[in-house]
């Protein structure tokens, strides 16, 4: 059976699938509607995506203003440091954020509900990501919150003074207290 585990920010879990290992190689269960139902883990999902990082790439904080989209997310080559941040105007755990690192190595998965704003650091070259959303990319309600936003205060595991490489739109985001958030 496989590893499920709360978090302190509510809804927000830590799987770990039971890996078989062979003389061929390994076998797990990435999805399975039934057992992760257990863990209240639900899809369902409809939209895939894959991305690939080089080392120091930093995306994030995402999230849908309307549409907004739980991430069932793993790594399937290199590492990286993955961020949730609670952005549920009304939950007690509001602005707090989590980061674990998930790796192809160590085969964890986050389980990222709707209401959160996502982000990751990409720990190694050629890091894929690979995660499940239940619902569709909507560029309209596409939000980004500053991934240094000094009040959310997320501990990046950057080398020191070494500054991530980011798209434009991530780095001139705006601070929590000025962006849209959930009611
Ligand atoms: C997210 C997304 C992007 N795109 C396109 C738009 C753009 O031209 C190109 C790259 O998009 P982005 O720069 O937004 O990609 P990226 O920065 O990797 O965006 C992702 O970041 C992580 C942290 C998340 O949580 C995701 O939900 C998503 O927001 O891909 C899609 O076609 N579908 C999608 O679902």
């Amino acid at each position: 059976m496989r590893v499920v585990v709360d978090t302190p920010l509510p809804g927000l879990k830590l799987i770990e699938p039971r890996r078989f290992e062979d003389a061929r190689g390994f076998f797990f269960e990435a999805w399975n509607a039934r057992s992760f139902a257990e863990h209240d883990i639900r899809g369902p999902f409809v939209q895939d995506n894959h991305s690939g990082s080089a080392k120091g790439v930093l995306r994030g904080l995402h999230y849908q203003i309307a549409q907004p989209q739980g991430k069932l997310v793993r790594v399937v080559r290199g590492a990286a440091f993955d961020v949730a941040v609670d952005i549920r105007k009304n939950a007690p755990s509001f602005g707090r954020w989590a980061g674990i690192e998930l790796s192809a190595q160590n085969g964890r998965m986050l389980w990222i509900p709707p209401g959160f704003a996502h982000g990751f650091l990409s720990l190694e070259d050629d890091t894929e990501l690979l995660y499940k959303c239940t619902d569709f990319y909507a560029p309209e309600h596409e939000r980004c919150i500053l991934w240094s936003d000094p009040e959310i205060g997320i501990a990046w595991p950057l080398d020191a003074g070494a500054r991530p490489l980011m798209a434009a739109k991530d780095r001139d985001a705006p601070l929590l207290r000025d962006a849209e958030v959930f009611v």
